[in-house]
This record gives C-alpha cells, sequence and structure tokens, in this order.
C-alpha cells in the first residue's frame, strides 16, 4: 500500500490548454456577443483587438486570428518561405514534434532542418553551420529560422540571445518565425517591453498564443514585417482558418490586453511551475531536468513514480522534448493543486 494520497482531483498538470477559460476572456466574450456584427473580420471587435496589438507591440504590425496554434505557426512559416527553402528549427520545436507535417504541408513541402541547443534553444553556430554546410542546387535552401519563446521545454531566450539570433538571421538572409504559444508567459517572465523580445530583435512575425493564456481559442498571427503578409489572409481562407464569427476569436484580446490579464494571468501560471519546482527539489529521487523559467517544470522521477501518479489520475506528459516528466501549470492553477500534486510525489517516491 502506498502512502500516496487519493484525492478527486480539480487541476491537471497536463497541459495549459487543459485550463478553462479565464474571467476577463469569457467577460469580453459576453460583452461581444450582444446583435449582430459583420462577419469575417470586418467587425469593430477584431478591429479594436488588432489596434490594441498594435498598441502593444508599438508597432505597426499586421494582425490575423486564427484558432489554434498549429494553423498559426504552419501558415505563418509558409508565408516566409518556398517550397524549395528550409526551415531551420530546434530538434525539440513543437512545429517538427507536434503538428503533424502542418508546416512542411502549408508550405507545399518546404523541409525542416533540425540543429540542437542547450535546453530547448537553437545553437548560433549549429544554425550558421546548417545555412553554410551546403550551399549548391541540391540543397533546400534555408529561408527561415523558427523559436520558439517560452520554448517547449520550459526555458527562455534572453533579449540578448535573441538579439543574437535577430542579427546572424539578418547576416544569413534567414526569416525569423517566433512560435509564441506561451509567449505571454516569456513576458512576464522577462520583465520586458513585448517589443524588446519579438521586432526590436529582428523576429518578422509571432505567433502570439491566447488559447494558453486564458482564452477558449484563438491565436494572434503578428507580422512585424508587412510585406510577409501579404495575402495572408487568402491563406488563412484557403486553410479554413477564417473564422466567420471572427469577433469571438477577437473579443477575449481585448479583454485580456485592455485589464493586462494577458501578464498576471501568465505571471500566475509561472509563479505556480516556481511553487512545484521548489517542492520537487526537496523530494529525494527526484531532478528538475532544465532551468525553470517559465510555467512547467520538467522532473525525472524515479522507476515506476510515472505509472504510480497515472494510477491516481494525474495526468501529464513524458514525450516533450528529450524525456522526463512535464508539469505545466496554468492561469488556474492553485495552491492546492500544487500541494496536491506535490505531495502524491513525495509519497509514490517513498513507497
Ligand atoms: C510550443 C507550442 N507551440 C505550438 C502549439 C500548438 O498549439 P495547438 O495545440 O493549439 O495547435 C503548442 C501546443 O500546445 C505548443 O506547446
Ligand atoms: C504538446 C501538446 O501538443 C501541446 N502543445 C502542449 O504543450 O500541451
Amino acid at each position: 500500500m502506498n502512502n500516496c494520497t487519493t484525492t478527486e482531483r480539480r487541476n491537471q498538470f497536463a497541459s495549459d490548454n487543459y485550463a478553462g477559460i479565464c474571467p476577463e476572456a469569457w467577460q469580453a466574450m459576453e460583452e461581444a456577443n450582444r446583435g449582430y456584427a459583420c462577419s469575417y473580420g470586418d467587425d469593430t471587435w477584431t478591429e479594436r483587438a488588432c489596434r490594441l496589438l498594435r498598441d502593444t507591440f508599438e508597432t505597426d504590425c499586421e494582425v490575423f486570428f486564427v484558432f489554434n496554434g498549429t494553423a498559426a505557426n504552419s501558415l505563418a512559416l509558409a508565408s516566409l518561405c518556398q517550397s524549395y527553402h528550409s526551415i531551420i528549427c530546434h530538434e525539440t520545436s513543437h512545429i517538427e514534434t507536434d503538428e503533424c507535417g502542418a508546416a512542411e504541408f502549408f508550405s507545399n513541402g518546404t523541409k525542416i532542418l533540425l540543429v540542437p541547443g542547450p535546453h530547448g534553444k537553437v545553437d548560433p553556430d549549429a544554425v550558421e553551420h546548417t545555412v553554410k554546410r551546403r550551399l549548391d542546387i541540391h540543397y533546400p535552401k534555408p529561408k527561415v529560422l523558427s523559436i520558439t519563446q517560452a520554448t517547449e521545454l520550459g526555458t527562455l531566450y534572453s533579449v540578448d540571445e535573441l538579439r543574437e539570433l535577430g542579427h546572424l538571421a539578418r547576416r544569413l538572409d534567414l526569416r525569423v518565425h517566433m512560435d509564441g504559444a506561451r509567449f505571454a508567459n516569456a513576458v512576464a517572465a522577462l520583465g520586458v517591453h513585448p517589443s524588446e523580445i519579438t521586432w526590436k530583435a529582428g523576429v518578422d512575425v509571432l505567433c502570439f498564443g491566447g488559447t494558453k493564456n486564458g482564452m477558449a481559442v484563438g491565436e494572434a498571427v503578428v507580422f512585424f514585417n508587412r510585406e510577409l503578409a501579404r495575402e495572408f489572409d487568402y491563406r488563412c481562407k484557403q486553410a479554413g482558418q477564417l473564422a466567420s464569427k471572427m469577433r469571438f476569436l477577437a473579443a477575449p484580446w481585448i479583454g485580456m490586453l485592455e485589464s493586462g490579464a494577458w501578464l498576471t494571468r501568465s505571471a500566475h501560471a509561472n509563479a505556480c511551475a516556481a511553487k512545484l519546482e521548489a517542492r520537487l527539489r526537496d523530494i529525494p529521487g527526484v531532478g528538475i531536468r532544465f532551468p525553470r523559467q517559465a510555467n512547467s517544470v520538467f522532473a525525472d522521477l524515479p522507476p515506476g513514480v510515472v505509472d504510480a501518479l497515472h494510477g491516481l489520475g494525474w495526468h501529464f506528459y513524458t514525450f516533450i522534448g528529450s524525456g522526463g516528466a512535464r508539469f505545466m501549470c496554468s492561469w488556474e492553477t492553485s495552491d492546492q493543486d500544487i500541494d496536491l500534486l506535490a505531495t502524491d510525489i513525495a509519497g509514490c517516491c517513498n513507497r
């Protein structure tokens, strides 16, 4: 008999997309749900949300709303290159591991080239080597560098690291895509202005995640290089990503941006991950696999503990990156959730 607690669990740690809709997003949806509004993005909510994002980034960026992160990433990437090009990304990138070949599909075959790097972040030297290793006609010419901020492994690129990558990309004639499914967590954790880790560092397009930030659905594709946004609306339409009731994708962005919840809710998730990390570090036999810099903790657990925790009803992934158990916190994670999980992990480790 193990001494793990067995109680009904309200929240899980598999993903921040397990969480519900945060109050600010929900209220904005309710406010938008009044009467008729123009469809396909011609409504006032969409116009206001786009304006708020331009204000947030302090630049005249082009903004489009799509349903999910895979669509945002793959359609944005397809806009940055041709099928005979290649996209360079980290070997643990979501576009490589968890989007079912969407980027290759929507770009009509652009090849993804993987590079290593510490803690889920691309190594600039590996990027340069991948570009320069072959210059002949037979090699798919590298055209895009894709980075994820916060990374799939819960780490962050610093402002300086992003600036270095931006300079490198310019020197190598690469366009820069940022998978920002957890961009809000990065901004909250770094405490910087969002422009500092995007267009000022050389990012051409950001896929800004709303879903994991607390919205029901919806990601913003933010083109800082407006020329690359040409006809992106047609690309969205063809891919089934042009919402007819666009106001309900856009309105939550208004709620989150106007209230500041995009930052406060992600800061909460980050703080929860820090609390969980502290609890796990006190459990003998548990290792922390990567620096915890955003809203997830990657833990190495003793043999049998993963199965024991799953047996207690805990949901968490072990397939992200190079292994380990990923515990992801969200805007909705509570101290009680953290205590329940940590107590069960300790109990299962002490069997
Ligand atoms: C880093 C990262 N990028 C992109 C996505 C894709 O998002 P979606 O599952 O909405 O397609 C995810 C999913 O959670 C993710 O973790
Ligand atoms: C991995 C899974 O596809 C999802 N992107 C998540 O982070 O939970």
